[in-house]
């Protein structure tokens, strides 16, 4: 006799997009957001850092991103994770923001995915909208293998993916690319392996499920006031009032990172630049600067630059005495 055929599930999936600081998480999940199959996604983006960037990147193709004040997921906020899922179904439900067929949690870049899952899954009330998703992981095509032997979180992030994309092969020769599918290999074989760079993203329709719906999107984004991390990991931000020349700015990021890119594991943010209207986006990963991009308008319409470090073993002092001095600002 055949087994009776299971109900459907139609609780809403939460997918987590997790992946090592300066990955590629971002640049991934606008990838996904532009491909009409997923306009129907609610996004929620979790930022290490006093001010969050991501979620002025991800407006850019999902108009509704909002920005909540929070803390890191996987070890302070699950309660307001929790809070706005719940909030998300419930305006669904009296039609206060576009249907969604799905959720993408865009995790910071030191968080473990399975006290997320975990929070999400073992909350009743919740149970009863929405079903655990996939993790997809990015791993970064260029600094991958060191973050992966460096730290337990990028390992972590690797062990527990469902799929994983490695960034930035337009970066590296495909040997290391090699190198870093064995290391990925060892720790979870079986994982699905996706290669992405700036040339060619993979198609995305399956990433998370097959895509359908062409409703609008709705994106809830939670940002970070500033906390300590794990392994002696520490954010603090500077502020930049004024605008800065850029050959000065880009010279002392470029020396900054080539020297102490071991210890400064990211730095973001939005600079004033002189003979620039616009905001530029900073993008430093480890040793890597890359190239500049540009936000079309300041946000709340105020230019006033700031950069987010984060950090490993290194005083914050140093590092915004020698910017300071470099760009003139005041103390
Ligand atoms: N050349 C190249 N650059 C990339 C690629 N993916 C990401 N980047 C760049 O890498 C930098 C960091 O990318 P993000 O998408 O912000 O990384 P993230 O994982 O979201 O960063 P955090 O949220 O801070 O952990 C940005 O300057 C991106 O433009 C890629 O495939 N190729």
């Amino acid at each position: 006799m055949q087994p009776a055929a299971l109900p459907m599930d139609d609780r809403i999936p939460v997918h987590v997009l997790t992946g090592f600081l300066g990955s590629g998480k971002t640049t991934f999940l606008r990838h996904l957001l532009g491909d009409p199959g997923f306009s129907d996604t609610a996004v929620v983006i979790n930022e290490f850092g006093e001010v969050g960037l991501d979620h002025l990147l991800v407006r850019e193709v999902s108009e509704d991103a909002v920005l909540l004040s929070s803390g890191c997921l996987c070890c302070a906020v699950r309660d307001d994770l929790i809070s706005t899922l719940s909030d998300l179904a419930a305006m669904m439900r009296h039609g206060q923001v576009p249907p969604f067929r799905r959720v993408v949690i865009e995790t910071t870049g030191l968080a473990d995915p399975a006290p997320i899952m975990q929070a999400v899954m073992s909350d009743l009330q919740l149970r009863r909208s929405y079903r655990a998703g996939t993790v997809v992981t990015t791993v970064d095509g260029v600094s991958g293998t060191s973050s992966i032997a460096g730290f337990a979180e990028a390992a972590q992030q690797v062990a527990l993916a469902d799929c994983i994309v490695v960034t930035k092969s337009d970066l590296v020769e495909p040997w290391r690319l090699d190198a870093l599918g064995l290391e990925i290999g060892k720790i979870n074989p079986a994982v699905r392996r996706l290669v992405s760079g700036k040339a060619g993203m993979p198609e995305t329709g399956d990433i998370f499920e097959q895509a359908a719906g062409l409703q609008p999107r709705h994106a809830v984004v939670f940002g970070v006031r500033a906390v300590r991390h794990s392994a002696g990991i520490e954010t603090f931000t500077v502020d930049v009032p004024e605008e800065v020349e850029w050959p000065v700015f880009i010279d002392w990021l470029e020396l900054l990172l080539s020297g102490r890119g071991l210890s400064i594991l990211r730095v973001k943010g939005l600079l004033p630049v002189a003979g620039d209207a616009r905001p530029v986006v900073i993008h430093g990963v480890q040793h890597v600067v890359y190239p500049p991009e540009y936000l079309p308008a300041w946000p709340d319409g105020v230019r006033r630059g700031w950069l987010v470090f984060i950090a490993r073993d290194l005083t914050a002092t140093a590092i915004e005495n020698s910017l300071r001095e470099i760009l003139a600002l005041p103390d």
